[in-house]
């Protein structure tokens, strides 16, 4: 049985950051045992090194306590994640990009191989690492009117191979070609026919609902049998960029702090804040 109430774990609680905030929360349902993980960093989720390194955490604290669910979702029912900060990308000491870097490779390891079910309540748009995100987790319920899509080449900036094949695993090589050489942002009723997400909901509500609806499929479901299942259809993904995290370290370092990219950025940046 769900009961809507829900405790919030000690965990939650809990200060993972070096910046005194809280960006990432998280409230396990004690009937249940499925866990809220909310982002909450104002205005638009954007994905700094102190966010990834709270999710990270938080999902090991998950793993490590046997969380039977994971719903993934934003305090806001704007903006679900505008992906990675950009402004990490104008710092380019290195020490802070390299960190930056890994964090981002361990939350995609951590969260595509957990050993909880997971779902992404997609409740706000979605553009590029929010879409990695959402990509990362078995099932997703997005708000109607919101949008996308892994829009990197708009930026000027070349997806990485696990961003990528996050997105080939779901719609097919394809769509997928079709979609990252475009930087397509697609609508939430573009993306439920072409199968990038599962459902479409009214409200924030209705989307947490549907999301645990989806969990409750694993009810009478061994979480032994479930996981190690996951692991086997899952495992050569995580495996592809277990095997190569230094090389993909170095390829962002390299790409991003080239002239050419930096120059796009800063235009990219400049265009957002005119389109107000
Ligand atoms: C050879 C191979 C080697 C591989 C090498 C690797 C290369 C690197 C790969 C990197 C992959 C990158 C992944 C990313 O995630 S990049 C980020 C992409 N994100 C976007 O393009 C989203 C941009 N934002 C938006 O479209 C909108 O903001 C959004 C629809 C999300 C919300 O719109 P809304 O109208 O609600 O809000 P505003 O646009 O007014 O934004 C509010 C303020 O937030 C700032 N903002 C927005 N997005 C970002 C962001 N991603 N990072 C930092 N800041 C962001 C925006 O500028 C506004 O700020 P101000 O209020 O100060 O103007």
């Amino acid at each position: 049985m769900f009961l809507r109430r829900s405790v919030t774990l000690a965990m939650s609680l809990k200060n993972y950051s070096s910046e005194a905030k809280n960006l990432v929360a998280v409230a396990v349902n004690n009937q249940t045992g499925v866990a809220t993980v909310t982002l909450q960093r104002p205005p638009v989720n954007s994905l700094n090194l102190e966010l990834l390194n709270e999710l990270s955490s938080a999902l090991t604290e998950l793993e490590e306590k046997k969380a039977r669910g994971i719903i993934l979702k934003s305090s806001s029912d704007s903006v679900f994640s505008a992906g990675l900060d950009i402004h990490e990308f104008s710092n380019t000491e290195e020490g802070r990009l390299k960190k930056f870097w890994t964090a981002l490779q361990d939350v995609w390891i951590k969260l595509y191989g957990h050993s909880a079910p997971t779902v992404a309540c997609i409740n706000g748009h979605a553009p590029a690492g929010g879409c990695l995100l959402a990509l990362s987790c078995e099932y997703r319920v997005m708000l109607k009117q919101k949008t996308i899509g892994l829009n990197e080449t708009k930026l000027g900036i070349v997806a990485p191979l696990w961003f990528i094949a996050s997105m080939e695993n779901v719609i097919g090589r394809r769509l997928t070609e079709l979609s990252l050489t475009t930087g397509k942002m697609y609508t939430t009723e573009e993306a439920l026919k072409i199968g990038l997400i599962d459902e479409i909901a009214e409200d924030t509500n209705d989307a947490v609902s549907k999301s645990e609806n989806f969990l409750k499929l694993f009810q009478n479901i061994s979480p032994f049998a479930r996981s190690q299942t996951k692991k086997f259809i899952r495992g050569n993904t995580v495996q592809s960029l277990v095997k190569t995290r230094e090389a993909d370290l170095k390829a962002f370092i390299d790409d991003i702090t080239s002239e050419k990219v930096q120059k796009g950025l800063k235009v990219y940046m400049e265009s957002l804040k005119k389109g107000k």
